[in-house]
């Protein structure tokens, strides 16, 4: 960067200094972070609040039929219709997407059950044509509902606190199925709602349905999280259930709640500035380093501070009204920078020129690459201290990690960065020739994971096999303890 001027060239060290996430402190985010999984297994209400999830074990490849998956994720809901066949790892999926509406987003617990209603209400008339959409009580539906709830059977779920810059009232510390359940009878839909599942474990359940080595579950799209597979007897706020010690269940670890109390993230002044604007301060600290909802702003923040910096000569002259806009840029807008292929960046400048009309020169454009870099780079490490303080309080030596999310899938190289770290991590060299633990592309967890799990919930059903604390809810599918 030879043709980089001081002023900025001291920035970009100064900026390095701040996001780089070095080996070292790696292990140390690792170890505080299996500390803190355990606590959440031991102790209801902890910082990670590892909630169980009721689903038990993995499918076998018995689980046929026809189920609906709705999958509300933080930027879009889709609902699908999954055909699992006699064969084990196949299944036919038939989908349709909505965007959610940022005013649903901050509205009441009503509006936002109505909205999904409808969209489902819509989906079933445009795939069963013909067909009276009030006669179709066979249709069980799988309810991807990816917010941390408090699970005491897999169809039920008490919101513990929205994520992802939702703030509707009304719905925190209230069970979400009946809510949903009352909005479709509203709109005359009679489908159950066989499972609440968190789109993690979906992809943990669908990613093992077609490749046997998963272990682990990932999302990394607008928030960050992973679930796992867990034993009964390693659970020991569930102990006073006396259920059977080797029984598997699904652990969703909520791990974006990592260090809340600060004690080890390196966290920047950005950081802290997204902290405490957002709805809810003082929560999802690891989730605002490394989810695709906050890269994009990082980034906002950092081109902003310089401006100002009257010792830094950054959009001079220039109109930065548009750049000043709080989250007006996403990760997709990073990853398009980093996609750049020119040594001019020429197509960096476009994008600054059109989305926010400013004229930049080549040296500020390094700057610009290089603080994506940063920021993208140090979200893929970060994310790969999870997924391997999983891997060692586990003691899983090899596995396949399946991954799924706009960032995992669409940002440049955040797959070989999170791999690299990895390798970091366990102390791989070069000797190793197939990294024992890998992240991978995912298969459709929040759609046909989620169609498992209702599956998997209907056939334990059908055998009269209990999973879940004793609850009465109206309605429920779950028979109630002996
Ligand atoms: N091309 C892209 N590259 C990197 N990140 C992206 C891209 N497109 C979207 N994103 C980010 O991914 C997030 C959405 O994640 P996604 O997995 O698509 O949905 P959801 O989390 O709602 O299920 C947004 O925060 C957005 O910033």
């Amino acid at each position: 960067m030879h043709d980089v001027p001081k002023d900025l060239m001291d920035h970009i060290k100064e900026l390095e200094k701040i996001f780089t996430i070095e080996t070292p402190m790696l292990h140390q985010i690792v170890d505080v972070f299996v500390e803190e999984l355990k606590k959440g297994l031991a102790t209801e209400g902890s910082t990670i609040p590892m909630n169980p999830t009721w689903v038990i074990g993995y499918p076998t490849g018995d689980e046929t039929g026809t189920f609906l998956a709705l999958d509300m994720g933080g930027t879009n809901l889709r609902v699908c219709e999954v055909e699992l066949p006699e064969e084990k790892g196949q299944y036919d999926i038939y989908q349709s997407k909505y965007r959610l509406p940022e005013e649903i987003k901050c509205g009441t617990g009503e509006q936002l059950f109505d909205y999904i209603a409808e969209c489902v209400k819509q989906f079933l008339i445009a795939n069963h044509e013909g067909q009276d959409i009030s006669e179709l009580k066979e249709l069980y539906l799988g309810f991807t509902f990816s917010y941390p709830c408090t699970q005491n059977a897999i169809d039920h779920g008490i919101l513990q606190r929205w994520t992802k810059g939702f703030d509707i009232e009304g719905v925190e510390g209230h069970d979400v199925v009946p809510m949903f359940e009352a909005a479709l009878e509203r709109k005359g839909v009679p489908i159950k709602i066989t499972a609440l599942v968190n789109d993690t474990t979906g992809t943990l359940i669908a990613s093992a349905y077609t490749d046997g080595t998963t272990k682990i579950g990932c999302i990394f799209g607008t928030g960050c999280n992973a679930a796992y597979m867990e034993e009964m007897g390693c659970i020991p706020k569930l102990a006073h259930m006396k259920l059977d010690p080797t029984l598997p269940i699904a652990i969703n670890c909520e791990w974006g709640a990592f260090d809340n109390e600060h004690r080890i993230l390196p966290r920047t002044t950005y950081d802290i500035h997204i902290d405490k604007h957002s709805p809810r301060p003082g929560q999802q600290t690891f989730e605002k380093m490394v989810a695709g909802l906050y890269l994009g702003e990082i980034f906002r923040l950092v081109l902003v501070d310089l401006y100002a910096n009257p010792d830094v000569s950054l959009f001079k002259n220039e109109d930065i009204s548009a750049l000043q806009e709080e989250y007006s840029l996403d990760a997709s807008f990073l990853a398009e920078i980093e996609s750049d292929p020119w040594e001019n960046l020429m197509e960096t400048h476009a994008l600054f020129e059109k989305k926010l009309k400013i004229d930049t020169t080549e040296p500020e454009r390094k700057l610009i690459r290089r603080l994506a870099e940063l920021i993208g780079t140090r979200a893929a490490r970060l994310s790969a201290c999870g997924v391997g303080a999983i891997c060692k309080m586990k003691d899983i030596k090899s596995c396949h990690v399946g991954a799924d999310g706009s960032v995992f899938n669409k940002y440049p190289n955040f797959q070989q960065r999170g791999a690299h770290a990895l390798r970091e991590i366990f102390g791989w060299d070069k000797s190793v020739r197939k990294d024992p633990i890998q992240i991978v592309p995912s298969e459709d967890g929040s759609g046909v994971g989620a169609a498992l799990i209702a599956a998997l919930t209907m056939k334990r059903i059908r055998k009269g096999i209990h999973a879940g604390v004793n609850i009465k809810r109206k309605n429920s599918l779950i028979p109630p303890l002996p």
